[in-house]
């Protein structure tokens, strides 16, 4: 039986001096992102997910963006190595997790350098970001990690935001969506959708054609609704401040048999 798990990470104390790259700095609630993230579990486990929580990393300021230090591919968890050096530490209780799921683990290895954020799994295949935080080390070591395993691995060029899925994702029809200023190159996917909101472009897949939004994108939501999409929203508002999106505040585990 497929599964239906979501690694999920409580905030850091520090999460105010998270990384900001693209975006101007603003000052974070910290007590009103601890509400946020509980309101965004409440709707994974609302929607039949199971959560589990990985060890906090209290020093890490962004170690709530779960999804960069990792990347699953069927049963497979690659460790990743994170971009930004203060990133790094995140990893240690990622791999203890997924490990402790039964997970097959590998790792991202020096000097290879790979975010999840950057990694969109469409079926079969697998676009990753080479942009500020994945660099062509990664990639080569992600498409060596996933093609034995049957994934078709393409590489696209990422500028305009942080990661791959800042800029895009993908609908349960396997449609990319994103908001076109912010791709650098829509022609890379065969069926691609503009979405009128940068936020719009990120969506997380609860199952049961459910998409999972941020509310700070109501005409895309509106879009995908009238497209006969059932959608559900979360304000993730503090984290938006530090480049965070709906996709990155979890990893969803579907493919392990257990
Ligand atoms: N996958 C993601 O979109 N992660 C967001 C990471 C935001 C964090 N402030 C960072 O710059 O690394």
């Amino acid at each position: 039986m497929p599964s239906k798990k979501a690694l999920v990470r409580r905030p850091s104390p520090r999460l105010a001096d998270g990384l900001v790259t693209h975006i101007e700095r603003e000052k974070v609630d910290a007590g009103l992102a601890g509400e946020q993230w509980e309101a965004y579990v409440e709707a994974l486990r609302t929607h039949g997910w199971e959560t589990i929580e990985v060890e906090p990393a209290d020093d890490c300021p962004d170690s709530v963006f779960v999804e960069d230090a990792v990347v699953m591919y069927r049963n497979v968890a690659l460790i990743t190595r994170p971009g930004a050096e203060s990133r790094r530490a995140e990893t240690a209780g990622v791999e203890e997790a997924v490990a402790r799921l039964g997970c097959s683990v590998n790792w991202i290895w020096e000097p290879g350098t790979l975010d999840g954020g950057d990694v969109l799994k469409v079926g079969e295949t697998v676009y990753v970001g080479r942009g500020g935080r994945t660099n062509a080390a990664g990639v080569q070591q992600l498409r060596a990690a996933f093609e034995p395993l049957g994934a078709r691995v393409v590489a696209v060029p990422v500028s305009k935001v942080l990661h791959l899925k800042s800029a895009v994702t993908a609908l349960p029809d396997g449609t990319v969506i994103g908001h076109i200023p912010k791709v650098d190159r829509p022609s890379l996917f065969p069926g691609f959708l503009s979405v009128p909101e940068e936020a719009g472009a990120h969506v997380v897949l609860l199952g049961g054609g459910k998409l999972l939004m941020a509310a700070s994108a109501p005409k895309t939501a509106e879009l995908l609704t009238d497209l006969g999409h059932d959608v559900v929203t979360v304000d993730i508002s503090e984290f938006e401040k530090l480049e965070g999106c709906v996709t990155c505040l979890s990893v969803r585990l579907r493919e392990l048999y257990t």
